[in-house]
């Protein structure tokens, strides 16, 4: 569609930035709480909030700091948050059984989240990286990381937080036929309306740098893992992938990382109109941060002009470390 516009001075299109009040009346995206996934790191112990050095102001919570949140985030209005787990490396192995132990550290905070924030939607990570001895999201077999075999142990995780509570289940893992795999066994076991939010444009990026520091899993990842995620060259590949996954039983979809992926978040949602989700990467929140904390940016209105974005790209919502910094800026 080419807008209709008329000459100079019949139009003078500052008229219509005049005021706040013009401004706001003719916004063409509103970003608001109910946009926002919080992410946030569970760990052992109690009483802890362990700050994570390349995420400054993110820091790895205890049970009962994470029930903390979940209440902060429902006080602000914010409708999920989304746990990842910093697994003691004593639990990792090769057979990863600690990701679908029903009392592993991620299917104790689903239980502790819902006893004291219900409302709060809960989502998972699903893939075997934090389990996982040498760091990949799959099982690695004479070097290869193998598919298959690694989907039969991707369910067995989705059962068990399913079983935790869990509202949302966020495969993280690039395995080929696992949407439909959890969805057929979800259904089996009754869970029928536990969600997924499938990672299904998930590019191998160095975006997420700091994100293995905060889940313990940097010193731990032997290679890369380029046989699984994307190659940062594609965009009809991301497509195909969306298409595929929705096709599976996926509920809703999600680009990663975000800032540098718009094109491709632009093209899913007016490809296919389905409920489509960004997520802002570690490395973007510490770039921003690194940035703000020089005194080079104006960190506050660079998060909001940032997660602004992804909804002008037409995301449903952003998975964002921001959420709650957000959140209060926007109630304010
Ligand atoms: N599966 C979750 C991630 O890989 C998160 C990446 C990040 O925040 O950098």
């Amino acid at each position: 569609m080419k807008p209709t516009v008329a000459a100079f001075p019949a139009a003078r299109p500052r008229r219509l930035r005049a005021t706040p009040a013009l401004r706001n009346l003719v916004r063409e995206n509103t970003l608001t709480t109910d946009d926002l996934i919080w992410p946030v790191f569970v760990r052992d112990g109690d009483g802890i909030e362990e700050p994570i050095p390349s995420m400054p102001g993110v820091t790895r919570r205890s049970i009962d700091k994470i029930k903390e949140a979940a209440q902060e985030a429902q006080a602000l209005g914010i409708p999920a948050i989304c746990l990842f787990p910093y697994t003691d490396p004593a639990l990792k192995t090769e057979d990863c059984a600690e990701a679908w132990s029903p009392d592993n550290l991620v299917n104790r905070a689903i239980r502790a989240i819902k006893s004291v924030a219900p409302d709060i939607a809960v989502m998972t990570d699903v893939a075997l990286d934090p389990y996982n001895i040498n760091g990949h999201d799959g099982y690695v077999v004479d070097g290869e990381i193998v598919n298959d075999e690694t989907v039969e142990a991707l369910v067995k995780m989705t059962l068990a937080q399913a079983d935790a509570g869990a509202d949302i289940i966020g495969p993280s893992d690039m395995m080929d036929g696992r949407i439909g795999a959890m969805r057929r066994a979800l259904e089996t076991a009754g869970h029928r309306n536990v969600n997924i939010l499938s990672y299904a444009a998930k590019y191998a990026s160095a975006y997420y740098g700091p994100f293995r520091d905060a889940v313990g899993a940097s010193g731990a990842l032997k290679g890369d893992k380029k046989t699984y995620q994307m190659d940062p060259g594609n965009t009809d590949e991301a497509l195909r992938m969306i298409e595929r996954d929705l096709s599976e039983g996926a509920d809703m979809v999600m680009i990663k990382p975000g800032i540098a992926y718009l094109d491709i978040c632009q093209r899913v949602k007016s490809t296919f109109g389905a409920p489509t989700f960004a997520y802002q990467v570690s490395g973007e929140y510490a770039m921003i941060e690194a940035a703000a904390q020089n005194g080079w940016i104006d960190g506050e209105r660079i998060m909001l002009e940032s997660l602004m974005a992804f909804k002008r790209a037409g995301c449903d919502g952003i998975l964002s470390y921001y959420a709650p910094a957000a959140a209060r800026l926007l109630n304010s």
